[in-house]
């Protein structure tokens, strides 16, 4: 028999995400049979707000504390049922581990033990099994091979879900393609940053961030905010398409109504409303991207409503795609919409990364199932998706092995964690994607980027 280093506790707590919302932290400490060491190692999970209906199921307690998101109950399932199971199990067997407890949750979504739980205990596993055989986690992931630094997608201006403000679409990054090293594509994303506070300060914009840390102030539509990141980038120095590429999240699933089978862009249309009326922003333009060619525009006494069709979206993608170096589209459509998917695959597939992220939730079954329909042509992956590392990291194999993109994500609950950091070297996946350069759960994992970058 191999090395046994033997599980000897798991303990669960309830800690604060960056969202100062509930979320669950576990330690698992192990000992070396041979040499009587005991090593622990720690970890904790993180959260979305624009959830994908098909994610496995976080569980909260639904009590009065935390106004119903404590995660006491996940604890207890920690702390009893899970703990008792793997005790005495060999930490270093993370496969079967995750096997376990996949098993003892007993259901297709981890609604019965709680995805957080899992995920949780599955990571502090693996980060316990490294710290004993004092590898780096990335080394102890990823083997003698894992050597790659992911390029990284700088979520700079937020909106949907993530800001209260009035952009439809959620996420807008930088992409320094053209940075030599790490160190050298954090420090211009970093740079760009500063440069577009300044010029959203200037322009009378509010510089209060979403909940990755990117600007948050209100932009009428997305050609409007790609415009100013030009200005930033170039401001600060760079060029626009050979430095720094953009890539977005529409996060389409949050924009879909299923009444109407339309996307719908209410934040667009305030902005307009305003406009029209002359109130607070006379100096907001329409933008080229409301054009009646794929707007319609419902007009009623009160109310002034901005819809896409599947298709208009996809027309949509193309000109800014035209217009700007946008490499990447992450949840362009909706997570059900297979067919509209296809369509702009087809259409999209040679020059832009097309993100599926709600639409495959890290789950083998969707993924394959979009390899078949031919549908986009990369994957996010997002541990909490779907609940133990060996299933994440077989999404990123089967992605991996047919020829698509997998990029490693945060959540826009995050905590000051950085295991997805030396997960997207271990795989080699090239992307990672966890928000902006500046606070600190996000800045956790591009600085263990930069320490692991040392080593490469
Ligand atoms: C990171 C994201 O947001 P959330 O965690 O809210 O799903 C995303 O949609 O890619
Ligand atoms: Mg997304």
């Amino acid at each position: 028999m191999g090395l046994m280093i033997k599980i000897i506790e798991i303990h669960g707590r309830e800690i604060l995400d960056s969202r100062g919302n509930p979320t669950v932290e576990v330690e698992v400490t192990a000992q070396t049979e041979t040499t009587g060491k005991k090593t622990t190692g720690r970890e904790s999970v993180p959260s979305g707000a624009s959830t994908g209906r098909f994610e496995a199921i976080e569980l909260r307690d639904g009590q009065e504390r935390y106004f119903g998101l404590g995660v006491q109950r996940v604890v207890d399932h920690i702390n009893t049922k899970i703990r008792k199971e793997l005790l005495g199990m060999n930490v270093l067997e993370q496969v079967q581990i995750d096997r376990k407890l996949v098993e003892l949750d007993g259901t297709d979504n981890k609604g019965n033990l709680g995805a957080n739980a899992l995920l949780g205990v599955s990571l502090a596993c693996a980060r316990c099994a490294a710290a004993a055989l004092d590898m780096p986690l990335y080394r102890y992931l990823g083997g003698p091979n894992a050597k790659k630094w992911p390029m990284p997608m700088m979520n700079v201006i937020n909106g949907g879900a993530h800001a209260k403000n009035y952009l439809d679409f959620q996420e807008f990054m930088i992409v320094p393609v053209g940075a030599e090293s790490f160190p050298d594509a954090l420090r211009m994303g970093a740079e760009i940053y500063h440069f577009l506070k300044k010029i959203l300060q200037k322009e009378g914009k509010l510089t209060a961030v979403g909940d990755e840390g990117g600007f948050a102030p209100d932009f009428s539509n997305a050609g409007e905010v790609f415009a100013c990141l030009q200005r930033a980038v170039e401001e600060a120095g760079y060029k626009v398409g050979s430095d720094v590429a953009f890539a977005m999240d529409a996060a389409a699933s949050e924009l879909y109504s299923e009444e109407d089978g339309m996307y719908h862009f209410p934040g667009e249309a305030q902005t307009h409303a305003e406009v029209d009326v002359n109130l607070r922003r006379p100096d907001t333009q329409g933008g080229a991207y409301t054009s009646d060619a794929h707007v319609k525009t419902q007009e009623t006494t009160e109310k002034k409503e901005i819809l896409r069709s599947a298709q208009e979206m996809i027309s949509l993608y193309e000109e800014l795609t035209t217009e700007y170096p946008l490499i990447s589209i992450e949840d362009g459509l909706d997570e059900d919409d297979w067919e509209g998917w296809q369509e702009l695959t087809k259409r999209m597939k040679e020059q832009v990364m097309l993100v599926g992220d709600d639409l495959f939730v890290t789950n083998v079954k969707r993924i394959r199932c979009g390899m078949d329909l031919k549908v986009a042509n990369a994957v996010l992956i997002k541990v909490n998706q779907i609940g133990t590392l060996t299933e994440a990291m077989d999404a990123i194999e089967l992605a991996q092995k047919n020829g698509y993109k997998a990029i490693i994500s945060h959540r826009s609950g995050e905590t000051e964690d950085s295991f997805i950091a030396d997960l997207a070297v271990a795989v080699n996946a090239g992307w990672i994607k966890t928000g902006a350069p500046c606070r600190g759960e996000r800045t956790a994992k591009y600085n263990q980027l930069l320490r692991i970058s040392e080593t490469l």
